[in-house]
């Protein structure tokens, strides 16, 4: 009897957790997943759970292709819905649409989505990438005078020394035939991270020979895009809410006092002896003491709804300095690595594109009087090389979208006439891989060809379409520091190798189905050779 009555209150009991399940079931993803479908919004429907990037998530195909596939299949919308996970996001499609929200409307659209707590966070919660409204808008403001042309001039020097250095290690690693096989992502990983300790931190270090200094090794971790970091950096940009609630931290309590120490530590010294050092801390000492302007003259992008060049000053703490510091890691390590490594690649088994553009740094070397001449003005004035990185940040951009979160209501209006009203909160993905391998919007996408960059070339680029520093206010601050830092060492390579590809290359590239950004599956190995 007893035993009768007890089933029947397990049974009870089951049918009711099976009950709320079902219903928890339907709310959180039945229902989720008929947003786009009561908006009439054209979209696909998601995988449970996972939404549309499940085939990402479940590594079986690359998220440019996942997102690639997306984008042609809605070519007759100005935008389409997508999951991430079970989060809808609004994906603008049409150039003209996302010129219009990040310039002209960037007001409705000020923030990224990530969202983190500045004092459970300290150090990213406070960089320039995560920061919010107002506090985005003086930060950038008092930052911007740190990446004009002028102090990217005071930086070149520090540049080209390692580029030297790179060059020595690259020598060291060849054999008696003068060829030697290297991985290029590794090499300028190595080589970046160097770039960022004696630019951003004022610190010189070779990690070439000392291959497990704290820099190298914490660096790698911040921005590794696999494996546990990976995950979170997916976590925070996919539910930022959820994170910030459960208080978890991107960083972790080792790096962040790692790199707070470094820069208090190099602050402390210079105040002490006087010192000054043309370099990133240099700078935002300068700031903090309300003494970082634009020079005269100077070149300033302004928006009349960004950041603007309007005078404005804050009070720092020591965080927000570190905090600053550590931008350099996060948003240009990884990045210029890429950059760089595809670069490579594609000089190697496009021999015709590295001759000229080596018959454009050997003229230019000899007009200068050697490559320790070697200045700003003067890599800056190199076509042919802007061409060549152009084009290769348009097929293997390192960042594949945009992101936006809307802040203020705004309506969206697809080709059809039909419109939806986004809300505070909603999020926004410009897929900026598959804008930049469009063919209408550059013929022959898969093809590496620098000379559609051509100021004369037959069919104008719309510039406006090479979204690989984003677009508008918002835009990366650091990308003529990124530009610089390629094309130096370029100019320094290719004056001493030819660059071929070798056994080890592979052709045509496969990426890593775990990665967000383009990694090639197998590295990217070059052949270098010793010029005569
Ligand atoms: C090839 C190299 C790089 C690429 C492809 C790249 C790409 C990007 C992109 C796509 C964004 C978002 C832009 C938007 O949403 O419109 C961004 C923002 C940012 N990048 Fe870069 N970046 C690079 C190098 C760097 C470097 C060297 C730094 C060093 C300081 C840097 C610092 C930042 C910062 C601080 C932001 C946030 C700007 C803000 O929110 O106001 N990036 N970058």
């Amino acid at each position: 009897m007893l035993g009768t009555v007890l089933i029947a209150l397990f049974s009870l009991e089951g049918a009711l957790l099976a009950a709320l399940f079902a219903l928890l079931y339907y709310y959180v993803v039945v229902r989720s997943a008929r947003f786009f479908a009561d908006r009439g919004i054209p979209y696909v429907p998601p995988v449970p759970l996972l939404g549309n990037g499940a085939d990402f998530i479940t590594r079986k195909r690359p998220f440019t292709d996942v997102i690639g596939d997306l984008y042609h299949r809605f070519a007759h919308h100005r935008f389409f819905g997508y999951f991430d996970f079970l989060s809808p996001i609004y994906v603008v499609r049409d150039l003209e649409l996302v010129k219009q929200i990040c310039i002209k409307d960037f007001d409705h659209f000020v923030n990224h989505r990530i969202e983190l707590d500045e004092d459970h966070d300290p150090l990213f919660g406070r960089a320039l990438f995560a920061m919010r409204d107002s506090r985005w808008r003086n930060m950038r403001t008092v930052l911007s005078p740190a990446f004009t042309g002028s102090k990217m001039r005071l930086m070149f020097g520090l540049i080209t020394s390692y580029c030297e250095g790179a060059v020595r290690t690259i020598r060291s690693e060849m054999g008696p035939d003068g060829t030697g096989e290297l991985e290029m992502k590794e090499l300028f990983r190595r080589f970046g991270n160097d770039i960022v300790a004696t630019c951003a931190f004022g610190i010189e270090i070779n990690s070439f020979r000392d291959r497990t200094n704290p820099f190298f090794t914490l660096g790698k971790e911040l921005t590794n895009l696999e494996g546990v970091q990976g995950l979170k950096f997916l976590a925070f940009s996919s539910f930022p809410r959820i994170m910030r609630a459960l208080r978890l931290r991107l960083f972790s309590k080792k790096m962040t006092s790692f790199f707070r120490h470094v820069v208090m530590d190099t602050i402390g010294q210079r105040e002490q002896r006087g010192i000054v050092r043309h370099d990133m801390i240099n700078l935002l000492m300068e700031a903090r003491k309300q003494e970082l302007r634009f020079d005269e003259n100077e070149n300033v992008e302004t928006s009349s709804n960004g950041a603007g060049p309007q005078k404005r000053t804050m009070d720092w703490t020591d965080d927000d300095l570190t905090a600053q510091c550590t931008v350099f890691f996060f948003g240009g390590y990884d990045t210029v690595s890429t950059l760089s490594a595809f670069m490579a690649h594609e000089l190697a088994i496009n021999p015709d594109v590295q001759d000229k553009l080596r018959a454009e740094i050997d003229s230019v070397r000899t007009a200068i009087g050697g490559a320790d001449k070697l200045n700003y003005e003067t890599i800056q004035s190199m076509r042919y090389l802007d061409m060549v990185v152009n084009e290769t940040l348009r097929k293997w951009t390192p960042a594949p979208f945009l992101d936006r979160t809307c802040t203020k209501p705004y309506v969206l209006e697809d080709h059809d006439g039909r419109r939806v009203q986004l809300q505070k909160g909603d999020g926004l993905w410009i897929p900026a891989s598959a804008i930049m391998r469009d063919p209408l919007l550059f013929p022959e996408p898969d093809r590496f060809w620098p000379e559609r960059f051509a100021p004369d070339a037959e069919l104008p680029v719309d510039t406006a379409a090479l979204l690989t520093f984003g677009i508008g206010p918002r835009n990366c601050i650091g990308s003529r520091f990124a530009l610089m830092e390629a094309k130096a060492v370029f100019f320094f390579l290719l004056s001493h190798f030819l660059l071929e590809a070798g056994p080890r290359t592979q052709q045509p590239i496969k990426l890593k189905k775990a990665s967000l950004g383009p990694v090639s599956e197998k590295g990217s190995w070059i052949r270098f050779r010793l010029r005569q």
